[in-house]
């Protein structure tokens, strides 16, 4: 994996699944911070979208997954923050055009509509593809609001 340290985040819709990668990023010894929540009691997203985006943001952890019903919650809350760049992963092949071509730093996954294995390969895939560069890192320079 090119990532070694990796920052959570999940709604209640999101936990089940949230629950699995960290297993599974731990299993492949990635140091992993769990921003919550930590159960599947009814939350809001951006209570922990804003501390996983803001972690990535300041260089604590490399990248940020996090997962919420859909995706889209969790997604739009990270991208509010001027360093991130979240895409919406749902599926092996946008997970890895987000990194090939969007150097993404945050995958959002949708828990409700991927099993636990796609879940998986997803986020392995995220965390395996390295960022093309090239004619990509002008596109991603212009991006954020000056
Ligand atoms: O933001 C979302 C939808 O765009 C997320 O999927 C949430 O997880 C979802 O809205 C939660 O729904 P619930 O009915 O409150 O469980």
């Amino acid at each position: 994996m090119i990532f070694k340290t990796i920052a959570l985040a999940a709604d209640h819709a999101g936990f089940p699944v949230k629950e699995a990668i960290k297993e599974y990023l731990e299993k492949n010894n990635i140091t992993v911070k769990d921003y919550g929540t930590y159960s599947e009691d009814s939350t809001d997203y951006a209570d922990y979208a804003h501390p996983m985006a803001t972690a990535v943001e300041n260089k604590e952890y490399e990248i940020g997954i996090a997962v919420c019903g859909s995706g889209n919650g969790i997604n739009m809350t990270a991208n509010k923050h001027q360093g991130i760049r979240a895409a919406l992963c749902w599926n092996v092949e946008i997970s890895e055009m987000a990194r090939l071509h969007n150097d993404a730093n945050v995958c959002t996954v949708p828990g409700r509509y991927v099993s636990i294995e796609e879940a998986i390969n997803i986020v392995d895939k995220f965390v395996n593809t390295v960022f093309e560069g090239g004619r990509h890192q002008k596109r991603i320079e212009k991006i954020p609001v000056k």
